[in-house]
């Protein structure tokens, strides 16, 4: 396992290009399976959930090119399903969260779909129910191997539309369920959809490939189902979490940083959700400019004096995968915090390492924790620590990044699932940052 070495406390400088987003590439490399034609996308990230899920795509028959740095095309014209039932898929499909998405396209397409149950991070209870019930309510026949962990849905004679109203608006659940009523026959109106930017640009895409979806970007989608689907060009949006890392960085280590087309329209409440911080975001055309903040961040209060509270929400509310790297920046804030994770129920307790570090939080339960933040007056120490998830661990490395002595990161494989070439990348502004094998 791979190890970071950080030399903390130094400022960083200069402009940083977003990758393409990681939660978006796994929805549209699943939809590639919908159609026999050619599927061409860019801006793919170079991480490892994806790279996982491209290498599934390949080995169940999807052609798939490198045209040019994250530009691929894939073509779905001659897939073996067996190996959907093969011990190597049972291997493959469980190391993470995204191939849960291959189901839904294959089962609109081809009357079937199995998975393992997927990995991705272990943040709490992840359940599949909106999922399978999605595809149960559009006629699929459900079994699930208890012992093997094993999914399957069925439907020789085809789905058919119908109305249902989702029991939470799960990302992935939603994703599947419309990618299956794309193909089913007749109408599906689906309520308590998910509407993230990754869902909006799923539409976007699966309308281009000959899809009648209505109702994008709302949380109530109608989909008139079509019997095939033809080849399109699809670019991935700038990753809105990549983004998020970034601003949190700058004002922790203080530094002066542009990240480049960011699409700002699609950042809902992420800029304002920072400002409450006290963090300057100033909007240069397409791209966001942190300013240095020598003296620091103020942490807003509500309009009745009460304490900042930031918590998590289905969108158009605050994304759960930002709140860590919330919580890290507040540690430095001048003044208090509570940061709340509705959604899961283990992602909150990385904050021992920030605690041990010297950072003053009090974690409330398992959903809560308090911050008191330093105001600069005393910095985190550095120390060895492990990364227990994909943002614990960026929130730890910009820990790391503004602490005073050389820290140390385990596990960065957690790290790597959704950042790409962060070493790297971060050297370029100035980070004294060491992979090591
Ligand atoms: C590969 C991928 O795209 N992963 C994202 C996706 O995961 P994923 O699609 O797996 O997450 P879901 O949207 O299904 O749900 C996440 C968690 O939130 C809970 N929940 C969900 C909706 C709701 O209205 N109320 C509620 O409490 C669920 O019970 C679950 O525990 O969406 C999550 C929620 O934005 C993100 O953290 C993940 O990064
Ligand atoms: C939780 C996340 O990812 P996954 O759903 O892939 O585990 C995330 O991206 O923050």
């Amino acid at each position: 396992m791979s190890v970071f070495q950080i030399e903390g406390g130094h400022k960083l400088k200069g402009e940083i290009i977003p990758q393409g987003a990681k939660n978006e590439a796994l929805q549209i490399l699943c939809a590639v399976l919908m159609t026999p034609d050619k599927v061409t996308i860019s801006n793919i990230p170079d991480i490892r959930d994806v790279n996982k899920l491209i290498e599934i795509l390949g080995n169940l028959g999807v052609k798939i090119q490198k045209l040019s740095k994250g530009k691929f095309s894939f073509k779905s014209d001659a897939l073996n399903l067996d190996y959907l039932e093969s011990e190597q898929f049972k291997k493959e499909g469980s190391a993470l969260r995204g191939s849960i998405m291959i189901v839904g396209p294959l089962l609109g397409r081809f009357g079937k779909g199995y998975i393992p149950k997927p990995g991705g991070d272990k943040i709490g209870r992840r359940r599949l129910d909106t999922h399978f019930e999605g595809f149960i309510n559009l006629g699929a026949e459900f079994r699930y191997n208890k012992e093997e962990r094993f999914y399957g849905v069925e439907a020789p004679e085809g789905l058919k539309g119908t109305y249902m109203l989702l029991d939470e608006a799960s990302v992935t659940g939603t994703a599947n369920i419309i990618m299956a009523a794309a193909r089913a026959e007749g109408k599906t109106t689906i309520y308590n959809a998910a509407c993230e930017p990754y869902i909006q640009q799923l539409c976007k895409m699966l309308n281009a490939m000959g899809a009648k979806i209505e109702g994008i970007g709302s949380n109530l989608l109608t989909i008139e189902g079509v019997s095939e689907l033809h080849g399109c060009e699809h670019t991935v949006l700038p990753d809105m979490i990549e983004i998020g890392s970034w601003i949190g960085l700058a004002a922790m280590t203080k530094s002066e940083l542009t990240i480049k087309n960011v699409s700002w329209d699609n950042l809902g409440l992420i800029p304002d959700t920072f400002r409450k911080l006290g963090i300057t975001i100033e909007r240069v055309n397409d791209d966001i400019f942190i300013p240095e903040h020598k003296d620091g961040y103020k942490v807003e209060s509500f309009i009745d004096g009460s304490l900042m509270a930031i918590s998590d929400a289905p969108w158009p509310g605050f994304t759960p995968d930002l709140l860590s790297i919330i919580l890290v920046v507040a540690t430095q804030a001048q003044g208090e915090v509570m940061v709340h994770q509705k959604m899961f129920e283990s992602r909150l307790f990385f904050v021992d390492k920030l605690i041990d570090m010297g950072a003053k939080i009090i974690l409330c339960d398992p959903h809560r924790a308090t911050i008191i933040g330093h105001g600069f007056k005393s910095q985190l120490k550095a120390t060895t620590m492990t990364s227990p998830d994909i943002r614990a661990g960026i929130s730890l490395l910009i820990a790391a990044l503004s602490a005073k002595g050389t820290s140390t990161i385990h596990n960065i494989e957690q790290i790597d699932r959704g950042y790409e070439n962060i070493d790297e990348r971060l050297r370029a502004v100035g980070a004294k940052i060491i992979r090591m094998d």
